[in-house]
């Protein structure tokens, strides 16, 4: 896949509480080739505070924003239904929008979140009322009902990849259900393990929705994230997983999250990784050797 049917740029930081994920949305955006299809969702708070709880009583940090921010992104997934998306983010939670989306288009969607969280928490178990560590949850159908969208996901559709941090109320539910977890050091090491897992989870064929929080890579290698957490994946190693991906489900839709491009670092580190997704990277010959 690399034409894409929308592209959708969702500066939504609020559900992170780092206001610099906003720009990580723009600041992706400007890496690609332009693009007619390119949305923006920029929701007009007016005088609205946007880091304000305006729900009473909600436990969700800055909760009218993040469901401002969904709703908007819905009304143009559902205006204009894309069966090809990629989203450039924002915080994890815009993938509520995104992925029950696709899982609409696509019945049979299958999604992997490549993330260093599980993202699995509901308002009560969060240790940190940020919406951000909830949108997977929210996609099972469990979260606050003004989150939960109208098509859910199967939990049995999903696997965690490059997964390193999980609150405890996250590994009973990921135990319970028995969510495929593979962390970053058996997916460098056991590369077999992979490979069995797409053979028994993931159908030859299956439309496949790729979440990528870029907090998986190692902070040693792109710090530029809102919550870094130490053990990730190399560049090597995150590509070599995308390539396995890619020659057994058929990638029909791709978040990027959680990109804080104030913190220093090297944007073409991601390069190798935006060629594996198929997202043709502005002034860059695809050609060219991959660095990694
Ligand atoms: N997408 C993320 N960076 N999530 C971080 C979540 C951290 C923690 N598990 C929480 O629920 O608050």
């Amino acid at each position: 896949m690399t034409d894409w049917d929308l592209q959708l740029v969702v500066p939504l930081w609020q559900g992170s509480g780092e206001p610099g994920i906003a720009q990580g949305s723009t600041r992706l955006a400007e890496m690609l080739s332009p693009s007619t299809v390119r949305h923006i969702v920029e929701p007009d708070f007016g005088t609205r505070d946007t880091h304000a709880n305006n729900e009473d009583n909600s436990l969700i940090e800055s909760h009218d924003a993040v469901e401002t921010h969904l709703i908007a992104a819905s009304n143009v997934l559902r205006a204009l239904m894309p069966s090809s998306l990629l989203t450039l983010g924002g915080d994890c939670t815009m993938e509520v929008a995104s992925v029950s989306h696709m899982a609409l288009i696509h019945p049979d969607l299958h999604v992997v979140w490549i993330d260093a969280h599980a993202d699995l928490n509901t308002p009560e178990s969060s240790p940190s009322g940020q919406a951000h560590g909830m949108p997977l949850r929210t996609l099972f159908g469990e979260g606050h009902p003004d989150l939960v969208p109208s098509t859910t996901l199967s939990p049995q559709r999903c696997a965690l990849l490059g997964t390193r941090s999980m609150d405890p109320p996250e590994q009973a539910f990921i135990a319970a259900h028995e969510l495929p977890v593979i962390n970053p050091e058996q997916l460098q090491n056991e590369p077999d393990l992979l490979e069995e897992l797409l053979v028994r989870w993931l159908p030859d064929g299956a439309p496949l929705y790729v979440h990528l929080d870029l907090d998986v890579l190692d902070p040693t290698v792109w710090p530029a994230v809102a919550v870094p957490e130490p053990g990730g994946l190399g560049i090597a190693t995150l590509v070599a997983v995308i390539n396995k991906l890619r020659t057994r489900g058929n990638l029909v839709g791709v978040g990027i999250t959680e990109y804080v491009p104030g913190v220093d670092h090297n944007p073409s580190t991601l390069w190798p990784v935006l060629d594996a997704l198929g997202i043709t990277v502005q002034g860059r010959n695809n050609n060219a050797a991959q660095e990694g």
